[in-house]
């Protein structure tokens, strides 16, 4: 396929720099959007082997010590958003949200806004030439202020996002956070964005009871600050039927790229066991780093 062997010439040019590697392939997946639907992999060729992260450790450091390419999957309302960002700060890396970059590029006035207001806010998904577009000059942008490494939260959606990612780059561990069911409705309908500030709260209290074994989970809202609590909003695609529309569409073209990376034994699968204060310190012991900040707050 022309995109692939593109792909293949521009990694080598480019030797593991993402941006240059994308910038290459933007023109071939603009020939080929029209035929992008039809060239979707379903990913059920996948699902028969399958190898385990035993021990993430190896994973904590990038090769040839560059900084480390990490990925986030997982359903909406999970929580990619939140742990990405908390460590993109404790590891000083750039947090790259394509969801964010969506949502920048319909706050502009530029041609495309009208054109991905309509697809995000009925849940679907935006074309791979468009958010592969978004994504290539974020990453341009960063490699121009120095930026190295980063922690990708949103992308790839599809197994051709998938495919293209690994081959412009080496992803070095995909963290896949999970989350009872349950819960994650009623998260994206609690979550509230300060306009301000861009801060992200959320005002749902999720109390499952426990029942039929399964054990029960609370998560404390978390609530924003005096100074954001008037100038809260929602997104307008977090309404009860397109978060069902946006968890039918993760079912059926993200999840299998959850076995894409489980066969090249990249995946590292997370069990949120609750809100902040319990999934937190967890996923830093899944991840082998410790919050320095946070036991200095505790020991406070
Ligand atoms: N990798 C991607 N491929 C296609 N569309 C995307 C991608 N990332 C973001 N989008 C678009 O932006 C919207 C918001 O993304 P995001 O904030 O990541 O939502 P979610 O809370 O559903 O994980 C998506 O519903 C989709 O329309």
């Amino acid at each position: 396929m022309a995109v692939f062997s593109r792909c293949l010439s521009a990694r080598a040019s480019a030797a593991l720099n993402p941006a240059t590697a994308f910038a290459y392939i933007i023109r071939d997946l603009s020939a080929s959007s029209s035929s992008s639907s039809s060239t979707f992999n379903s990913g059920s060729d996948l699902k028969s082997s399958s190898v385990l992260v035993q021990n993430p450790l190896h994973l904590n450091g990038g090769p040839e010590g560059r900084n480390v390419q990490w990925v986030f999957l997982g359903c909406p309302g999970v929580g990619k958003g939140t742990y990405a960002s908390r460590l993109s700060n404790l590891l000083g890396l750039p947090h790259i949200a394509t969801g964010d970059l969506v949502r920048d590029e319909l706050t502009s006035s530029g041609p495309l806004a009208s054109q991905l207001k309509e697809i995000v806010n009925q849940g679907k998904l935006v074309s791979d030439e468009i958010i592969i577009n978004l994504l290539s000059k974020r990453l341009e942008a960063g490699e121009a202020k120095g930026e190295s490494g980063f922690i990708l939260d949103g992308f790839p959606r599809t197994i051709r996002q998938a495919e293209i990612l690994e081959e412009v780059t080496d992803i070095d561990l995909v963290i896949n956070l999970k989350l009872r069911e349950e819960a994650l409705l009623a998260k994206c309908l609690g979550r509230r964005i300060c306009s301000e500030c861009g801060g992200n709260y959320n005002v749902a209290s999720i109390d499952i009871k426990a029942e039929n074994g399964s054990p029960g989970m609370y998560m404390a809202p978390l609530l924003p600050p005096p100074q954001c609590s008037s100038k809260l909003i929602t997104r307008a695609d977090d309404t009860e039927e397109v978060v069902k529309e946006r968890l039918r569409i993760y079912n059926e073209m993200t999840q299998p790229v959850e076995e894409f990376y489980r066969c090249r034994g990249k995946l590292l699968e997370f069990d949120l066991p609750g809100g902040i204060p319990e999934s937190w310190p967890k996923l830093l012991r899944a991840l082998n780093l410790e919050d320095h900040e946070d036991k200095r707050s505790a020991a406070a």
